[in-house]
């Protein structure tokens, strides 16, 4: 009973959702963008309303305070004790937590350890989780794991080939990310389809600002394009996704800007990616933008973009041995009707045909022929959700 508080933060974005529970009403949702750059947005909506605002946010815990300002200043809350129930999105949770886990001092500091894990996003989820421990002290607080979803993956794909002792003595591996997005969007593409999940075998593209492909079978996580952090797999926003590993210490050798193998990887991290290929923007409609205008760089850049995300697809297909449908989720996933077009057309051969009329934006559902091998389905994430779900169950089980 009583409200809870999904929050989701990112590097640079916290997401959030009021719901009424158990009921799963959304009483109010908002995100503040660009937290740590100049001119942040927060935008707070609610019974049809929109209520945008730019301020500078230097942080995460700044956002918190502002977002428990505006639930009083709208009315959506009387008083801060009516949320029973905060659940927090944390990326990485390693090989410690396998499910989502009440947050205790211990627990809290187990996420703090596992940063190296998630260095742009552990940090954040952080932040956040203290904000709200002073605030609401005695509330419930749940985390909610991406890496729990892809703990099914067999050892055979979440080994790296390296020698053994560096697993076993040090967990190198791979552990993925976006689970909770993943895990979503197959069971609502088992319902769009009508049939029951142990009997699909799906790949499920969350493409975002950052991006992972996931291989389904039977519901259950099977590889992943994230690795032993988010900077692994397809090209993203800012990150370059997969590339070989020889480049990192001949880029410290060769470029006297880098000083350590964490300036390398702030360069992979942070500025690569669509950004760094552009020179322009990692936000793919800058991109699509640009690229219509005929900026080389841009065009390269997207061709790129594509190009991994396909090569991604299509591996899954052999890992699967085969798919009965792929779905497109989050921001370019949800939005982006070019990066949807290029990649199914550029994959046809393995059985997928898009239907034209019905690539559009705000579609949800199949995209794809009647007669279409392999279906293609668009189905927006709700993380928050799932997170408010599990905060639900805890407290049931206080
Ligand atoms: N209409 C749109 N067309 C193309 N891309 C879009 C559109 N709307 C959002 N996006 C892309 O979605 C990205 C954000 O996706 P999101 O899933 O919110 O990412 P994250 O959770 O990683 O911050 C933006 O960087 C932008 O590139
Ligand atoms: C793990 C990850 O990349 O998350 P986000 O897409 O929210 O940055
Ligand atoms: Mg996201």
């Amino acid at each position: 009973m009583g409200k809870t508080l999904a929050i989701n933060a990112g590097s640079s974005s916290l997401k959030w959702q009021l719901y009424a529970m158990p009921e799963e009403t959304v009483i109010a949702k908002g995100i503040f963008e660009r937290i740590g750059l100049p001119e942040s947005i927060s935008t707070t909506k609610f019974g049809g309303e929109s209520h945008t605002r730019k301020q500078n946010i230097v942080d995460h815990r700044q956002a918190v305070l502002l977002l428990m300002d505006e639930l009083i200043h709208f009315n959506l809350i009387k008083e801060f004790r009516e949320i029973t129930g905060i659940g927090h999105r944390v990326v990485a949770g390693g090989e410690f937590f396998k499910s989502s886990t009440v947050i205790t001092p211990e627990v809290l500091e187990e996420i703090k350890n596992l940063s190296i894990l998630a260095p742009l996003h552990n940090p954040a989820n952080v932040l956040g989780i203290e904000a709200f421990q002073r605030l609401l002290p005695d509330t419930l607080a749940v985390a909610v794991f991406d890496t729990a979803f892809h703990t099914t993956l067999p050892e055979k794909a979440y080994r790296y080939p390296i020698p053994t002792k560096y697993y076993s003595d040090y967990s190198i591996r791979k552990y993925g990310a976006h689970g909770t997005s993943h895990m979503y969007v197959s069971q609502e593409a088992a319902k769009f389809l009508g049939r029951p999940i142990e009997d699909l075998k799906l790949i499920t593209a969350h493409i975002g600002n950052g991006a992972s492909i996931t291989a389904i079978d039977g519901g259950k996580s099977i590889d992943t394009s994230m690795g032993f952090t988010p900077l692994a797999g397809v090209m993203m926003g800012t990150r370059s996704g997969e590339m070989d590993a020889s480049v990192i210490p001949y880029m410290l050798e060769s470029d006297p800007s880098l000083r350590t193998a964490q300036d390398v990887i702030d360069v992979l991290n942070n500025k690569s990616g669509v950004l760094g290929v552009s020179d322009l923007s990692s936000d793919m409609r800058d991109l699509q933008a640009a690229k219509e205008q005929g900026n080389p760089k841009a065009i390269l850049a997207y061709e790129m973009y594509v190009d991994r995300i396909k090569k991604f697809i299509a591996q899954y297909f052999g890992v699967l041995n085969g798919a009965d449908a792929v779905i497109f989720t989050a921001g370019v996933g949800e939005n982006d009707t070019d990066v949807r077009r290029d990649v199914v057309n550029g994959l046809s051969w393995f059985g997928m045909e898009l239907d034209e009329t019905k690539n559009v934006r705000g579609v949800f559902g199949e995209i794809s022929m009647p007669d279409s091998k392999v279906k293609v389905l668009v189905i927006p994430t709700n993380e928050e959700l799932v997170i408010a779900r599990d905060v639900e169950i805890a407290k049931q089980n206080k």
